[in-house]
């Protein structure tokens, strides 16, 4: 059988469990050998805050992921020079992995929605098979797609958002069990989000 390799892209600003339970759901879903978590470099629509140092959300990214062996997390998009695209990003990956391998790039129901206002969105499909997960707050819908390039999952709901677990630092409020117990050390260590 073909290797079966699923991407989770994210600016990771920090990385929660809302990631990681979707990301483990479609591996075991999709029978996937691997989910490769890929941080962003320049999210190029994340226009509403100043994100933090690709650096700093790829070693968060590390942190929360080292514990699963079948979880591993990609440089593509933080080396690469620029804004971050999704469509460069499976090109690369795609070279990396082979034509043999079949790659799955995960969603969240609020980017699924916003997919078609990607870069060169029409080709994005003939990279990989998009696989869209629920999400609390978000309706999951194809409808805006054409027929049969991505498949609908239903995941753990969890109510949780790198923006909501930033706010809660801001505050002074606790991330405990919202993101990893490592992630929590190295945001309180790097003193992100105050
Ligand atoms: N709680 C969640 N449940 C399911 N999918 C999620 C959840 N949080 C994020 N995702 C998905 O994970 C991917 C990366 O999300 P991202 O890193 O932007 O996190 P975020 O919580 O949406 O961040 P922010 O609040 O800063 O916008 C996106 O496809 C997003 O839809
Ligand atoms: O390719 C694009 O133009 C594009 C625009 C917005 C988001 N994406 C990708 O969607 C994934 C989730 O992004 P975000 O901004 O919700 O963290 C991540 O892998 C981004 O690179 C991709």
């Amino acid at each position: 059988m073909a290797t079966r390799i699923g991407i989770m892209g994210g600016t990771f600003d920090p990385i929660h469990h809302g990631h990681l339970v979707a990301a483990s759901e479609v591996a075991d879903r999709y029978a996937l050998d691997e989910v490769v978590f890929v941080p962003t470099g320049q999210p190029w629509q994340k226009t509403e805050h100043a994100v933090t140092p690709a650096e700093d959300r790829y070693l968060m990214t590390v942190i929360a992921t080292a514990s699963n062996p079948r979880f591993s997390v990609s440089r593509v998009d933080v080396d690469r020079v620029g804004p971050t695209y999704t469509v460069d990003t499976l090109r690369e990956l795609r070279d990396q992995y082979g034509e043999k391998t079949e790659l799955f790039f995960i969603t969240g129901a609020d980017a699924l929605s916003k997919i078609l206002s990607w870069k060169d969105a029409d080709q994005l499909f003939e990279l990989a098979h998009f696989v869209g997960v629920t999400r609390p707050g978000f309706m999951l819908t194809d409808a805006h797609l054409p027929a049969d390039v991505v498949s609908l999952v239903q995941v753990p709901a969890m109510a949780i958002s790198s923006t909501d677990c930033r706010r809660r630092v801001a505050a002074g409020q606790p991330v405990w069990y919202l993101v990893p117990d490592g992630v929590v050390q190295y945001i309180t260590k790097r003193q992100l989000y105050r």
